[in-house]
C-alpha cells in the first residue's frame, strides 16, 4: 500500500491551524505516521438529517477519487469513544492500524446502496457516476464477518435503500447490485 508520509497533519475544516494538542482528535502518545496528500477533491461537507455528510460539487464519472482519509495513524488503545465513528481501520504490514483522519472524508455517510467505496489507498472512489449535489455514500460494514465490529460504532441505518440492513452492528460481505468496476 502506498502511504505518503508528511511532517504535519493536513488542514481540515475542524483542525485548521490548530496545534497538535488541540486537534479534533487529540492523540497524546505514539503518533506512528502522518498521512497526507494533495488536496482538494470534488466534494464539500453538508448538513444532513443525521449530522454532516459529504456532497459532490461536480458531476463525477466512475473511478473519481471523491475524498481521501488522511491524518494520523494511532494505536486502538489511544482512541476515545468519540473517535470510533470516525476512525478508518486498514490492514498494513501484517497488522491492523487506525487512521484518525482530519479531512472531510470523515463526513461521508454509510448507505446500503452506495455510490462509492474505499480503495486500498484510503480513498473514497465513485463506483457509479455521481451527480453534482449528490451525497457521497459508501458501505461501512463491507467485509468478512470474521473482522470484529466495534460495538461503539453501532447505529440504525437511515439510508432508505430497499436493501437497507437496518441496524449496522457487524461486518458482512456486501454484494453490489449495480457496481461498475473501477480497478
Ligand atoms: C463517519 S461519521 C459520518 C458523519 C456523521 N454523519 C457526522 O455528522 O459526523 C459516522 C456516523 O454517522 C452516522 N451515520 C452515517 N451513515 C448513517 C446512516 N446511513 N444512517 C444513520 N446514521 C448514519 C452514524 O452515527 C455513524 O456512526
Amino acid at each position: 500500500m502506498a502511504i505518503n508520509i508528511a511532517n504535519k497533519v493536513p488542514n481540515s475544516e475542524k483542525n485548521m491551524g490548530l496545534p497538535a494538542e488541540s486537534r479534533l482528535f487529540p492523540c497524546k502518545t505514539l503518533i506512528k505516521e502522518v498521512i497526507c496528500d494533495n488536496r482538494p477533491y470534488p466534494t464539500i461537507p453538508i448538513n444532513v438529517s443525521y449530522g454532516k455528510g459529504l456532497q459532490a460539487t461536480h458531476d463525477c464519472p466512475v473511478g473519481t477519487v471523491m475524498e481521501k482519509f488522511e491524518g494520523i495513524v494511532v494505536e486502538y488503545s489511544e482512541l476515545g469513544s468519540d473517535d470510533i465513528p470516525y476512525v478508518l481501520n486498514f490492514f498494513h504490514d501484517g497488522q491492523w492500524r487506525w487512521l484518525l483522519a482530519s479531512t472531510p472524508a470523515i463526513y461521508a455517510n454509510h448507505s446500503c446502496q452506495p455510490n462509492a467505496k474505499i480503495n486500498g489507498q484510503q480513498e473514497i472512489v465513485a463506483i457509479r457516476p455521481i451527480k453534482a449535489g449528490e451525497q457521497v455514500l459508501f458501505v461501512y460494514n463491507n467485509d468478512t464477518e470474521d473482522q470484529l465490529w466495534d460495538p461503539l460504532w453501532t447505529f440504525d441505518c437511515k439510508c432508505g435503500a430497499k436493501n437497507c440492513q437496518g441496524l449496522i452492528n457487524t461486518y458482512r460481505p456486501w454484494e453490489p447490485v449495480h457496481e461498475q468496476s473501477v480497478e
